[in-house]
């Protein structure tokens, strides 16, 4: 996908919000668009989603499957959350959404909520309904509005994650951030606005990663011996602590119940 000299305004003769903007994004790759308040990052993400057409300028090779996640989602529709994303599984071709939307909302930790009503979630759960929402069908390109907004942290934790097998499957992600978090990411590029500019800082390519493993005490000699095999460096090993656990009693709970 690619946007070329990209210029934007909301009303005739109003503020530049985007000036100029030049970018690409390639299957398998992922940028952050960071900036202050107000700098034109949820701008540019509406019209990578085809949600708002440039004042100049092109954006060509849009995907066609594209997973959109706004800032804040629209609550205030009189469904139940496993209504709403039936329906929108439906809108999407999706023929048996049930099963799909059972894995999504285990692993946003939103099952128990599924038959509340939306505007009766909280912000965060109501996130969680966007998240899902967007992910239904495989999208080509998933763009995230904020995704960590409300937020609890063990979900907040699943961000990263969901990123990394999207780009794996060779698809695509953009996503605003104005905290910088997912600057952090392995392999994403960095693009800044400034003054309406797009100032594309390219990726880290040095980045290093750190990814936790919980293993039965048992088997911790064989894992490690294997790790090394495999090339990885082994940092330390540790004993798990409480929260260590809690997620792996989660991951088996969710494992026995698909
Ligand atoms: N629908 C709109 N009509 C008129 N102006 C708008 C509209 N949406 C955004 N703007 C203006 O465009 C500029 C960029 O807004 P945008 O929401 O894209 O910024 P942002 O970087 O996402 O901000 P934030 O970090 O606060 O979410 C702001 O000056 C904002 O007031």
């Amino acid at each position: 996908m690619r946007l070329a000299d990209v210029w934007l305004r909301y009303r005739r003769r109003g503020p530049w919000v985007l000036r100029g903007v030049t970018a690409q994004l390639n299957p398998g790759e992922a940028a952050t668009i960071v900036g202050p308040n107000g700098a034109g990052k949820s701008t540019l993400l509406n019209l990578a989603a085809g949600l708002l057409r440039p004042t100049h300028g092109l954006v060509t090779g849009r995907p066609a499957r594209v997973g959109f996640v706004p800032e804040r989602f629209p609550a205030d529709q009189p469904f139940t959350a496993r209504r709403y994303l039936t329906f929108m599984a439906k809108v999407q071709g999706l023929a048996d959404p049930a099963p799909r939307i059972a894995e999504l909302s285990d692993r946003l930790r939103l099952t128990p909520l599924l038959d509340t009503l939306l505007p009766e979630l909280s912000k965060g759960s109501a996130q969680k309904v966007g998240l899902i929402q967007a992910m239904l069908i495989e999208p080509e390109l998933l763009i995230l509005d904020e995704p960590w907004e409300g937020l609890d942290a063990r979900t907040r934790d699943e961000v990263p994650l969901i990123i990394a097998e999207i780009l794996a499957a060779g698809r695509r992600v953009l996503v605003s951030d104005h905290f910088g978090q997912t600057a952090e990411l392995p392999g994403i590029r960095v693009w800044e606005l400034v003054n309406g500019e797009l100032v594309d800082e390219g990726t880290d390519d040095e980045a290093k990663c750190v990814v936790e493993l919980v293993v039965k005490a048992d088997e911790v000699a064989k894992t490690v011996a294997d790790l090394r095999e495999g090339g990885h460096h082994v940092n330390r090993v540790r004993a798990a602590d409480r929260e260590d656990l809690e997620s792996w009693h989660d991951m088996a709970r969710s494992e026995g119940s698909s």
